[in-house]
């Protein structure tokens, strides 16, 4: 528990100083709890001073028990609104940094973790447990501490009472908490368990909701769907066997605490009866025998919290502490890239690319050619470091992408791709991402220049347009030049297509040729490409086969001795030649 504790105090940073004013509020708060016990005491006392002659209370008799009684549901009642205000604000807050700082961390790390690790389980930190934590967290530790104040403060007061009912209320106590640790004992696992498909289930539903129009088209194709619903009824057979180990924890707990309540009510006018219990507290024990155990129940529900939280906590911290890529301080001041006998593989045991040694000059425009699933596309991200090589190195100027900060090295690199990726924001804010600070002016030149400044503003909101879940509402080619215009507002000195152009129509392909010619001016250029006019103007061609390098030079020292090229190009050249 203390350890829980110091775990969530770190994660939540700065906040922890509201959390543990909080805490220490309801401890105060635990205390507060006995006040009522001491007025009954209170009046106990007085009235056997009396001999039991209720009319011969004093003004000052109901004035100290009514002080008492007010003292403590009013210190309860301040006590709760400090708690409840103190929590609820360091919970919301923290939840929001540990947010950010999550969001800021992933950015750093490397793509090869998005490889292996399904963006559901992400999602389900992010969302479920930081969630359960703002929601829960602080609550579930004050909760905790004033239960075991309160439960200590009552074994001093019956110890106090009697030594004999003491014992037996100890008695009571340890073997109840006996059956709340074997009680969270059996659920961690079954919580475990639980935990886990609610991460299945975050990535069924997200693959569901993304392979939507396959299912449309393929309903009866029901294996992924099959695959939801055992998801779903797993998690409803967890959820169920946790409740049904909550149901016989409590069965057994609730027989303790009644059969040691009626215990003590037994023994207490027992003893009186017989001389040796004073009566007062025989009748104050007589009254809150069954208010006695309150405290643990409410420790054994919190105790069940206390695991799902160990379980979420665990994950934002594993989230938190996944490997960054580390950078050194040197930067480039040219934008060559040299691979020296590069080999890569995303899996530790399949080379993707073996032994690529190349060099791309600067300014000039390098065009990649290779059959499907040759290793293009990763050339590429090696160079702009998304992944680390296996082997040898990429240098840009010189200088080894490996000491150059990441974002640093970001910054000398637009990428588009052939999917091209859109923020559910205004056309305006998409377009702006290539440079935050820019004006609209600035946007509106980029967007001109790529191209897209005719179709943005002969949509009803203009640039306001919001762009739909991933640029939904627009075109492919539309989409495509968008993120031209981005990239050419960002004025990076490297510049990779992957095939940019292909899911561009011939008539709007113009369009898309004139915004690469506007991106690309004056660049170091790297293109994917399948468009003859694109290849055949390169001022390098390198051709790739299983991840090696077969040939690279012009389009005509290529056609003369490279035979994949050749083939590559009559291929070209007779599907271009097909006209409907
Ligand atoms: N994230 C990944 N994890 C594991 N394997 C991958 C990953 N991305 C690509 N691959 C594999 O690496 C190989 C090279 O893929 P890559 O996308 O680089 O080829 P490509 O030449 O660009 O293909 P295409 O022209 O079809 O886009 C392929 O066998 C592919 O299946």
């Amino acid at each position: 528990m203390i350890e829980l504790l110091r775990q969530f105090m770190e994660l939540c940073g700065n906040k922890s100083g509201k959390i543990k004013k909080s805490i220490f509020v309801g401890a105060l708060d635990g205390m507060f709890e006995s006040l009522p016990f001491t007025a009954v005491f209170y009046l106990f006392t007085r009235l056997k001073e009396l001999h039991f002659q209720a009319d011969a209370l004093t003004k000052k008799d109901v004035l100290i028990i009514s002080v008492i009684f007010l003292v403590g549901v009013i210190g309860r009642w301040i006590c709760k609104y400090f708690v409840y205000n103190l929590q609820s604000v360091a919970g919301y807050e923290a939840a929001a940094e540990t947010r950010c700082d999550i969001g800021d961390h992933l950015k750093k790390v490397s793509m090869g973790f998005f490889s292996s690790r399904s963006i559901g389980d992400t999602i389900t930190t992010l969302t479920d447990d930081i969630h359960f934590m703002e929601q829960n967290a602080s609550n579930i530790l004050e909760k905790s501490i004033n239960n075991v104040i309160s439960v200590l403060t009552l074994t001093i007061c019956m110890l106090f009472f009697d030594l004999r009912i003491g014992a037996a209320f100890i008695v009571g106590a340890l073997i109840s908490v006996a059956i709340i640790s074997s009680q969270q004992k059996t659920s961690r696992v079954v919580v475990e368990k639980l935990k886990d498909n609610q991460m299945k289930t975050n990535n069924k539903v997200l693959e569901y909701l993304e392979g939507i129009t396959v299912y449309k088209l393929f309903p009866n194709a029901g294996s992924a769907k099959n695959d939801m619903g055992k998801v779903f009824s797993e998690h409803s057979k967890h959820e169920l066997s946790l409740e049904k180990n909550f149901i016989f924890g409590s069965f057994w707990f609730l027989a303790v605490e009644r059969i040691t309540a009626s215990i003590i009510i037994f023994a207490s006018a027992w003893l009186a009866m017989k001389g040796s219990l004073d009566i007062v507290k025989a009748a104050v024990l007589l009254v809150g025998a069954f208010a006695l155990y309150k405290p643990l129940e409410n420790l054994g529900t919190v105790m069940g919290m206390v695991r799902m939280m160990d379980i979420s906590m665990k994950r934002i911290r594993e989230t938190k502490n996944i490997p960054v890529m580390e950078g050194g301080n040197k930067n480039a001041d040219r934008f060559d890239i040299a691979l020296d006998h590069v080999s890569f593989s995303y899996d530790g045991d399949d080379a993707v690319i073996s032994d690529v040694t190349l060099d791309i000059p600067a300014h000039k425009m390098t065009a990649i050619v290779g059959p499907s699933g040759c290793g293009k596309t990763t050339l590429t991200r090696l160079m702009a470091r998304f992944w680390d090589v296996s082997s040898g190195t990429v240098r840009i100027g010189g200088v080894d992408v490996r000491d150059i900060q990441p974002e640093t090295l970001y910054q000398y690199f637009s990428i588009v791709f052939q999917n091209v990726f859109l923020f559910n924001d205004t056309i305006e804010n998409n377009i702006r991402f290539g440079k935050p600070d820019a004006t609209h002016e600035e946007v509106v030149n980029a967007a001109k220049r790529a191209c897209c400044h005719e179709f943005i503003s002969q949509l009803e909101n203009g640039y306001d347009t919001l762009a739909g879940e991933n640029g939904s509402s627009l075109s492919g080619g539309e989409k495509q030049r968008i993120a031209m215009a981005r990239a050419i507002l960002k004025d990076a000195p490297i510049i990779i297509l992957d095939e940019a152009t292909s899911s561009v129509d011939p008539e709007n392909e113009w369009m898309m040729v004139k915004a690469i010619d506007e991106l690309v001016e004056g660049k170091t250029v790297i293109m994917i490409a399948h468009k003859m006019r694109t290849i055949m103007n390169a001022d390098q061609i390198v051709v790739m086969e299983n991840g090696r390098i077969h040939g690279t030079g012009t389009h005509d020292t290529l056609l003369e001795k490279d035979s994949i090229y050749r083939s590559f190009w009559d291929n070209r050249k007779n599907a271009a030649s097909w006209k409907i």
